[in-house]
């Protein structure tokens, strides 16, 4: 699809990702749009949370309403989504239970199960039409204001949903499928490693303009095991869809929630850039990354529950041991926004981190 979309005005998250000096770090959150915005509640109110990503007037307006909150704050916007949205595309059930989180009636257990959703043929376009519309409207309806991010699941963390069934604090049929039956998980893996590839093309042709991979589970793997579960299919995503897309390629950035002890890979993966969690000392991941990627990160959002004093020594501490925020830093949260924030506590954190990282 070619397109012709309103000329970016803001281009500051691409120049970072591209790796130039840049007038202060880029700024957005992982889950920006949601519950803890009142606006968010006003146009989803009891309607089914995928009804409104399938809705692309209802997408897009959610999307934008943090560009909108914390005006000239917000360097990105991100499609209001799911990463569920690949096992759906595959062929299965899932829900969102509210207060819950998201359920699979039907989660895959046994050989004949694996079958199926090897076997089910995948019409990208065809079941996933709906995002690319929401992806198209949003650039339009962002007039230019910010460049607009795709997203899609990491394999291990999308499979870890589908045999779990949902959120897991044992992880006991994930672990069982790859320790019992590894081949079965490499071919489930590389089957929603061909979706997700797909997906991400199709994404940046609707008119996304950067792409993040959630590896959400990433940290549940031993160091070995993420090494042959979880790295090669976050490889192959990054290298086929810059691949597919020539030319016309967009960065891309990888978090893998939780895998500390890959950073080193991570780095030498191909991503653009790689996001971090709270857990780093962001000093040491500096000292390892040694200026091979753009770094992402990674304040703890709990600290949006501190006081103002507490936010500023915070985000001082944070954007000085990335380097000061001049090159190859973009600011954003160890991991999303919870649904209790005060939007004004997030607002500080933002006027905090464009007023210290402009200094
Ligand atoms: C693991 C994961 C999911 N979804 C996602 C991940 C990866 C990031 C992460 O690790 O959090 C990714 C995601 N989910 C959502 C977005 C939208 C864009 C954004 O970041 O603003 C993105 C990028 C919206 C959402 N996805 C979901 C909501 C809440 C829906 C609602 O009830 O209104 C939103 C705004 C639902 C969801 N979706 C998922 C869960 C576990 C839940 C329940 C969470 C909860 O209840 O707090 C799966």
């Amino acid at each position: 699809m070619s397109q012709k979309f309103p000329l970016l005005k803001n281009n500051l998250l691409l120049r970072t990702l591209n790796g130039e000096d840049v007038e202060r770090p880029p700024c957005w959150i992982m889950r920006q749009a949601g519950r803890y915005l009142p606006e968010y509640h006003t146009v989803k109110k009891d309607k089914n949370f995928f009804e409104v990503c399938r809705d692309a007037e209802l997408a897009s307006e959610i999307t934008i309403q943090p560009i909108r909150h914390y005006k000239n704050l917000i360097d990105a916007a991100i499609i209001f989504s799911d990463i569920l949205v690949i096992p759906q595309a595959m062929g299965m059930d899932v829900k969102m239970i509210d207060g819950v989180g998201p359920s699979f009636p039907n989660p895959l257990r046994t050989i004949s199960d694996y079958e199926t959703v090897l076997n089910y043929k995948v019409d990208v376009e065809k079941s996933l039409h709906w995002a690319f519309k929401a992806i198209t409207l949003t650039r339009l309806k962002l007039n230019g204001e910010v460049p607009l991010f795709g997203f899609v699941g990491g394999p291990y963390t999308l499979l870890t949903y589908m045999v779990e069934g949902g959120g897991s604090r044992l992880f006991r049929f994930i672990k069982q499928l790859i320790n019992e039956h590894p081949e079965w998980a490499h071919k489930l893996l590389q089957k929603i490693t061909d979706v997700a590839v797909e997906f991400c093309v199709k994404q940046v042709q609707a008119g996304a303009q950067a792409l993040q991979v959630f590896e959400s589970w990433g940290g549940e793997l031993s160091s070995r095991d993420f090494d042959e579960f979880s790295l090669p299919y976050l490889i192959q995503i990054n290298e086929r869809v810059k691949q597919i897309l020539g030319k016309d390629k967009v960065p891309m950035i990888v978090f893998s929630k939780g895998s500390w002890y890959a950073l080193d890979k991570l780095c030498d993966s191909g991503y653009d850039a790689v996001s971090l969690d709270w857990l780093w000392n962001p000093k040491d991941a500096v000292k390892i990354n040694n200026g091979r990627v753009t770094l992402q990160g990674n304040l703890d959002p709990g600290v949006i529950y501190g006081s103002n004093e507490v936010i500023t020594e915070k985000v001082k501490y944070m954007i000085q041991s990335f380097g000061g925020g001049k090159s190859k830093y973009i600011v954003n949260f160890g991991h999303g926004t919870h649904p209790h924030m005060d939007p004004e506590k997030i607002r500080f954190f933002l006027e905090e981190c464009h007023r210290i990282g402009s200094t």
